[in-house]
């Protein structure tokens, strides 16, 4: 909701998270020079002092406004302390005429007081107002658990902060691809630099009101001995040097004798009695099973419920909903709980990207339940390796977890792209529109895209494609979120604003911009088709050019070996573009009796065959190199019968494998390569030891056209099994 300030702010203004409970009268003094701490003297060894002290121009001093603060029981906030809430880390905030007052039901609490001070005083004035708050989930974060690139320092550094402005407390490393973290290395200490980084964290996390949880995910190779389990205890005894004070243990994604639940209960009952009870100053143990979501489990098989029956009433457990990917709710929440005997720790599989890693997860957080704040222990969000690009749903998931009732997802998500660049929130706000699905994937897990011009989007192709009608409205709304979406990737681009974040998403922001010209050249050519104009043939000839362009960031960056490329306004956008691009060049044609090429998806490979069964097979570009899609029946190969694929323009190859499912193809086939076309030279093919498939010596090779050639002088009987090469 907003702070109902009237007249005497101009912008609409919100708490983030959003308060439970806050009243702000028409009044406001003006922001203190200088302040004046009332406060017990340990008051000044807490983070609260030292955001509090960065507050005031001037510092503090004797004559300064008068600042109380402290947490229930202390002396001097004794005459607020009915206000303050009962639950963990709430606090009171009272801003009166000639006093400020906080008072934390905790020490956490009265950090979060002084959070949302901070956030009253950009206003350049303080309005009388209270804020009576406290979190609905008592943990709230990120666990930085994802297939990838793990995070930078610095990007975590950046992260710690934003997570203590935004009243989340805890982040749990996790990466899967740190070698210290997983198997084989989680035996082995930290070497000294990324040692005295993660104590760096640590206190960068205590410094944010941020619990720092050092994660180990021992159970691919973990022996069930003494060894193991000292080993594991050593190493959570040297992040202990380091200055970790909580610990989590992953048990996710493996396989074999680690997915035991008896033994993993086992262990993790002796680490809580003989190092977190042993310690005194250890959070509770965190630990992921190894069936984390629902369509993984099997509950007769008792894996859950040895853990619920089993582990230490203390320790929590994850659970990432009825799958892999899933949106939480109440039902989620009533199948989990009664089986683990406590309440889930929510591990929320969004915004992390590392199964569609071609696209941004840059929309509005929603789905998940507004009913469930009494059901989980935390909830916290695996995010994308880009760590700036996440914000925009961290900052709505600490939203949601702080005050689940009062959630507005879409209200909250442009307060997040505000947040994250408050100069160009109107273009990143464009950008992160078209952004926002995941598209085709194996959970299954889909979010909305280009909300606000959907409709404009299907009205505008419908009319064009059915009766050549012309919705000009449509027109004129696409038209114009053409020319926005263009003007908001060269600012974003070239902005000073968040480097770090338009670094990460740079090669979307090209991607971007070229839809939008790529929009832009379509609309012209929906429109000259209709007038038959000859312009038509121009105008789709740019368009062509843009599709190029397009491919070519597809092709060049984010070349990973999983979801490759650069896609973006992937679900209606640009699809939209290229339904109207192949119609309106196919009627075009028809009209003039041209042949303008018509196909939309820029392709620049074509495959040709006078092998029947293999002449229909479609040609797939993925990243730098291009792939014909296997066939899974056995193929009538002609004696003389050829498979030949095609490039645009001449192109440079690194590898090409074949496999025709059979021993000793090689003798019976031969590989040629043309730089021209005209030109072919036969290229060796090697058989990979013990298998059927054969690799080709291409690398550096200049290719125009690849033949492949059945010259046994017979028929052969055989399987198109893999026909693939990568370019340089
Ligand atoms: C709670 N733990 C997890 O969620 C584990 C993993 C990682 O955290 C990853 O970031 C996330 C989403 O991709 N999970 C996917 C798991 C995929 C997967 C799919 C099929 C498999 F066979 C194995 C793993």
């Amino acid at each position: 909701g907003t702070l109902s300030l009237g007249s005497v702010y101009a912008q609409e203004f919100h708490l983030q998270p959003t308060p439970q409970e806050y009243q702000a009268g028409q009044d406001s003094v003006m922001v203190p020079v200088q302040y004046s701490l009332q406060a017990e003297t340990a008051f000044r060894e807490t983070p609260a002092f030292h955001l509090l002290n960065t507050l005031f121009p001037k510092g503090e001093g004797k004559d300064g406004f008068p600042v109380y603060v402290g947490v229930k029981g202390d002396k001097s906030v004794k005459k607020y302390v009915r206000r303050v809430p009962k639950q963990a880390e709430g606090y009171y905030l009272g801003i009166e005429k000639d006093r400020i007052v906080i008072v934390g039901a905790d020490e956490r609490g009265a950090y979060y007081g002084v959070q949302t001070l901070a956030q009253l005083m950009t206003l350049g004035k303080l309005p009388l107002a209270e804020v009576t708050d406290y979190p609905d989930v008592p943990y709230r974060g990120v666990v930085e658990g994802f297939y990838g690139t793990p995070w930078s320092h610095e990007a975590r550094l950046r992260q710690l902060e934003f997570y203590g402005r935004n009243k989340m407390n805890v982040y749990l490393y996790g990466p899967k691809d740190d070698p210290y973290h997983s198997t084989p290395n989680w035996r082995k200490p930290y070497p000294a630099k990324e040692a005295s980084q993660l104590k760096e964290l640590v206190d960068k996390a205590n410094e944010n009101g941020v619990i720092f949880y050092w994660a180990i995910h021992p159970g691919q190779d973990i022996k069930w001995n003494e060894e193991d389990r000292d080993l594991l205890l050593k190493k959570f005894e040297s992040m202990y040097q380091l200055g970790v004070r909580a610990f989590a243990v992953f048990f996710d994604d493996i396989s074999g004798e680690g997915t035991k639940a008896e033994k993993q209960a086992e262990l993790l009952n002796y680490l809580d009695d003989h190092f977190v009870k042993v310690k005194g100053d250890v959070e509770p143990l965190v630990m992921c099973p190894t069936e984390y979501n629902k369509s993984w489990s099997d509950v007769k098989g008792g894996y859950l419920t040895t853990l619920g029956d089993k582990l230490n009433k203390g320790i929590q457990i994850m659970w990432t909903g009825n799958r892999v990917i899933a949106c939480i709710d109440k039902e989620s929440m009533d199948f989990i709980n009664p089986l683990l005997k406590r309440k889930a720790y929510i591990w929320w599989n969004f915004p992390v990207s590392d199964y569609v890693r071609d696209h941004l997860l840059m929309g509005p957080v929603y789905g998940n339940g507004l009913d469930i704040k009494d059901d989980m222990s935390a909830f916290v969000s695996n995010p994308m390796e880009r760590a700036e690009a996440s914000k925009i749903a961290l900052y709505s998931v600490a939203d949601y977890a702080w005050n689940l009732e009062k959630y507005d997802s879409n209200a909250s998500w442009k307060r997040a792209i505000r947040d994250l660049m408050p100069n160009h929130a109107a273009y990143l706000e464009t950008f992160a529109a078209h952004n926002s699905d995941l598209g085709e994937n194996g959970h299954g897990f889909r979010r909305d895209e280009s909300v606000a011009l959907q409709p404009a989007l299907k009205s505008l192709l419908a009319a064009y494609e059915k009766n050549g009608e012309m919705d000009e409205a449509a027109y004129k709304q696409v038209a114009e979120e053409c020319d926005k979406i263009i003007v908001a990737a060269d600012r974003l681009l070239a902005s000073k604003e968040s480097r770090e974040l338009i670094e990460e998403i740079k090669p979307w922001l090209m991607q971007f911009k070229l839809i939008g010209e790529y929009g832009r050249e379509v609309l012209k050519m929906v429109r000259l088709q209709k007038q038959g104009g000859q312009e038509f043939v121009a105008v789709h000839d740019h368009a062509q050019a843009l599709q190029t362009l397009m491919y070519e960031v597809d092709a060049t960056y984010n070349q990973n070996p999983y979801q490759p490329g650069v896609k973006s306004g992937s679900k209606y956008l640009l699809p939209t573009f290229n339904s109207l691009f192949e119609t309106s060049t196919q009627r075009y044609n028809k009209a003039a009796g041209t042949t303008l090429d018509s196909r939309a998806v820029y392709m620049p490979y074509t495959l040709s065959s006078n092998v029947k069964q293999l002449a229909l097979l479609p040609m797939r570009q993925k990243g730098k190199g291009g792939n014909v899609s296997p066939s899974n029946e056995v193929i009538i190969w002609q004696a003389g019968g050829e498979v030949a694929v095609a490039m645009d323009y001449v192109r440079t190859l690194e590898s090409l494998l074949v496999d025709l499912g059979t021993q000793g193809a090689e003798k019976n086939f031969r590989l040629e390569i043309s730089a021209d076309g005209v030109n072919w030279k036969t290229v060796d093919l090697r058989p990979v030891p013990g298998r059927t498939l054969l690799s080709a010596e291409v690398s550096g090779m200049k290719v125009l056209k690849i033949r492949f050639t059945n010259v046994s002088g017979s028929e052969q009987k055989v399987y198109f099994k893999q026909f693939r090469f990568v370019e340089q």
